[in-house]
């Protein structure tokens, strides 16, 4: 192997909208077309390498120094991309550190969102040096521990358009359980998913608890998952805790941060889950101290890419905590990332979660095929997916002729195209 190969020539970045549902949350609703971004890494040796990751201002502000400076580095050296990014991050200062108006994901600082840019070159770097070599990720992981891996449904409440002008769908409204459970019978139908996760935070507790007993009631036994994305207090949470202990397979973020989540904890069996107050390493210390979580969601984009979510998952096998994978609206890039490490991580026991179901558009030439709510691991080279080039374009041109509005996410300010006066709430 000339190693003169696996030297960076060009990368090139393209963001994008794609076309999102009216997905409720307790941040508000999802736009009608959101930001994503495609990393592609070409080597000398003439092989191109894909990522994906957000597509927000913020995230492109810190891709474009790191892309004019991978050039001349190997794919094989992906350690270096952390002090690489570092180095080349111009944001640092002018990022506003806070709750993350759009994404959900805990307090965001400037090390989250450059580690949530690194994570696609890494991706990138590792389908390039896959290809090359003739060898899928999973390889270059130390390979792949299962098969095919576990998703679970996404359920939403969900509008059934968008208020104005967006994309539609044939999905309807869900807004109640009745809603839920026919959403839910869908996901089954289409995609054999055994495990459902409802996002809540939406509606006062008691319509959410009645929307989980309908779940409960029209798949007995099967896993079930709410996630109000901290809304709670610790006293709701209880109480929610102590209405659903006999079906939830965990309750994830019932309340923001450590401190409550620990106080929660302590005085409920149900295990709860998180992807809100532990997302970086620094934040794994007083978690797993204070017991506040029984199970970590991992996700690459957050933690900076494949190998550090291996990382995460051995510190959580060494600390008996469980692991379960979260998603944010993403494409087959990312789900192909998410499959490929997922299929070498030993301790995952819970179905990963993924919002793929819900995007009609994407930037890969095949969908892949859910089959009894799994996916199968690709052994082809890289991540086992290809560019849909008109279809990045077409993609690419709408975020061009976006008047900025879209390009980046606020699901808040999307509500208040429907209610003006909307903020969102606590329970
Ligand atoms: O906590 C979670 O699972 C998420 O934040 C996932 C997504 O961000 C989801 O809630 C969304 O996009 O509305
Ligand atoms: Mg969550």
């Amino acid at each position: 192997m000339d190693a003169l190969k696996l030297l960076v020539d060009e990368v090139r970045l393209t963001p994008i909208l794609i076309s999102d549902p009216p997905l409720l949350n307790v941040q508000g609703v999802h736009q009608p077309y959101t930001p994503r971004l495609v990393v592609e890494v070409i080597t000398r040796g003439g092989v191109s390498g894909l990522g994906e990751t957000y597509g927000d201002g913020v995230y492109l502000d810190l891709a474009r120094p790191l892309a004019d400076a991978l050039p001349g580095h190997s794919v094989t050296d992906v350690n270096a991309l952390f002090a690489l990014a570092a180095s080349t991050d111009p944001a640092l200062t002018v990022v506003a550190e806070g709750v993350d108006a759009g994404g959900l994901r805990g307090v965001r600082t400037a090390d989250k969102l450059r580690l949530s840019v690194v994570s696609a070159f890494e991706t990138a770097c590792l389908d390039a040096l896959g290809k090359t070599l003739g060898l899928p990720v999973h390889a270059l992981l130390g390979g792949k521990v299962r098969d095919t891996v576990e998703y679970s449904a996404y359920l939403f409440h969900r509008w059934a358009a968008h208020p104005g002008a967006g994309p539609t769908d044939d999905w309807g409204a869900a807004l109640d359980p009745a809603g839920i459970v026919a959403q839910a019978r869908r996901f089954d139908r289409l995609h054999g998913f055994r495990s459902f996760k409802l996002k809540g935070g939406v509606f006062e507790p008691e319509r959410e608890i009645a929307a989980i007993r309908a779940l409960a009631e029209a798949f007995p036994g099967r896993p079930l998952r709410l996630d109000p994305n901290g809304a709670w207090s610790v006293e709701t949470s209880l109480a929610v805790a102590r209405e659903l202990k006999d079906v939830l397979e965990y309750l994830e973020d019932p309340t923001s941060g450590t401190a409550a989540m620990a106080e929660v904890a302590a005085r409920t069996d149900v295990p709860l889950a998180t992807n809100m107050c532990v997302t970086t390493f620094e934040e794994v210390p007083e978690a797993f101290a204070k017991e506040a979580v029984r199970i970590v969601l991992c996700d690459h984009h957050y933690w900076g890419g494949l190998h550090r979510t291996r990382e995460l998952a051995a510190l959580c096998r060494t600390y008996g905590v469980g692991l379960s994978m979260h998603s944010n609206t993403h494409l087959g890039i990312s789900l192909a990332a998410m499959t490929q490490v997922a299929a070498t991580l030993p301790g995952l026991h819970h179905a990963c979660d993924t919002h793929y179901p819900w995007q009609t558009e994407d930037v890969v030439t095949t969908r892949p095929v859910f089959r009894a709510g799994r996916l199968t691991v690709s052994d082809a080279p890289g991540l086992g997916v290809e560019l849909d080039r008109p279809a990045l374009a077409a993609l690419h041109r709408r975020w061009l002729d976006d008047d900025g509005t879209l390009r980046d996410r606020d699901d808040t300010a999307a509500m208040h195209a429907a209610d003006p006066g909307w903020s969102p709430r606590t329970w």
